[in-house]
């Protein structure tokens, strides 16, 4: 497992103080906790979530994710993702873009599809690797089923706040649907750069992404600032955000917002570093447009910024694929394939 302790992140860096989101509160529908996420996910898109109870889930996940690195590459690469635009298996380090010029990107990642933890032993998407299907059910299943719990009370939360009719939101994000939602743990060996991008600056594909971290490098674009500031981790906090179809769907009220990850920095630098992602995305069907005929809310919105186009005309499918697709470098032809490989940062522009 990765280690438990670690060097503590700089005091002398800034870090951008995310709001801290009480998740029992946010569960006993606590209104002055329910505003507080609302600013939240409308200003930024980012928070940190406390008491949400996926702790051990997250735990096991690391776990599982040192025995799959642990394998050798030649075995990790039968289940690479391909550069077809799926997502679900490994991604080997360097084979995404982490900008327009073409650099690679610096970490691993395992991706397990939510369908196959749910189905399991069914194959539903795909196969992984023994160490994956060794976890599927003690592991890979609890860590899933508690995440999907937390995201889709958060999209109730958000449906109400949005002036939806009560479940319009769940009803994008079924759970039988097959979708792009998976777990990932990433992990970013060392190098000898502490400026090195270990994931580009991007926008989320999904709606919303459950992020665990135990080391500095998370980085936030705040809107209106001129640079990048760290996002500190904090010891059983796990780190929440908003992505791309949760914004669309909101008609632009719900934020989806830059970010990226550098190596750990001041006392942290030249650690392996760890992280773990639940992402909830819409199912394969679901259309990429505001929900304006079922929310006067929604609508005014989008009415309020004609600039903006809220109506993709793509699938959660389409999107999600031409995105993974075009960060692969094997398919890159030149800068606009970083271009294609873009979210909706190219409209939020503020
Ligand atoms: O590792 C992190 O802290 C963030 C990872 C991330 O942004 C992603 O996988 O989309
Ligand atoms: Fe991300």
């Amino acid at each position: 497992m990765p280690a438990l302790t670690f060097p503590t992140f700089p005091e002398d860096i800034p870090t951008h103080p995310l709001l801290i989101i009480d998740y029992s509160l946010i569960a006993d529908r606590d209104p002055q906790e329910i505003d507080r996420l609302w600013e939240a996910a409308t200003k930024l898109g980012f928070w940190y979530l406390k008491n949400h109870g996926a702790d051990e889930a997250a735990d096991n996940m690391f776990a599982l994710g040192e025995e799959t690195m642990a394998l050798p590459l030649e075995e990790r690469m039968k289940f690479e993702q391909g550069d077809d635009g799926m997502s679900f298996g490994y991604k080997a380090a360097g084979a995404n873009a982490v900008n327009a010029s073409g650099e690679p990107d610096t970490t691993d990642f395992l991706n397990v599809a939510k369908d196959d933890a749910l189905a399991w032993p069914k194959i539903a998407r795909r196969s992984y690797p023994s160490t994956a299907n060794a976890r599927m059910e003690s592991t890979l299943g609890p860590f899933v089923r508690k995440s999907l719990e937390i995201n889709n009370l958060l999209l109730e939360i958000f449906n109400d706040k949005l002036g939806l009719p009560t479940g319009a939101l769940l009803e994008k994000h079924k759970t039988e649907e097959f979708s792009g939602s998976e777990a990932r743990i990433i992990r970013n060996k060392p190098t000898s750069s502490t400026t090195k991008q270990a994931i580009g600056s991007h926008t989320d594909f999904g709606s919303l992404s459950f992020l665990h971290n135990r080391l500095g490098g998370l980085q936030v674009l705040v809107p209106g600032a001129e640079s990048w500031q760290y996002v500190k981790p904090i010891p059983g906090h796990a780190i929440c955000n908003v992505g791309d179809a949760l914004h669309i769907l909101s008609g632009g009220i719900l934020r989806s917002n830059l970010h990226r990850v550098i190596p750990p920095p001041g006392a942290q630098a030249g650690l392996e570093r760890w992280s773990l992602v639940y992402f909830t995305r819409p199912g394969n069907s679901v259309v990429l447009r505001a929900l304006v005929e079922q929310s006067p809310i929604i609508a005014e919105a989008v009415k309020r910024t004609p600039e903006k186009n809220f109506d993709t005309g793509a699938t959660a499918l389409d999107w999600f694929t031409r995105r993974i697709k075009n960060q692969r470098l094997k398919n890159r032809q030149g800068p606009e394939t970083w271009m294609a490989s873009r979210g909706t940062e190219v409209v939020q522009k503020e």
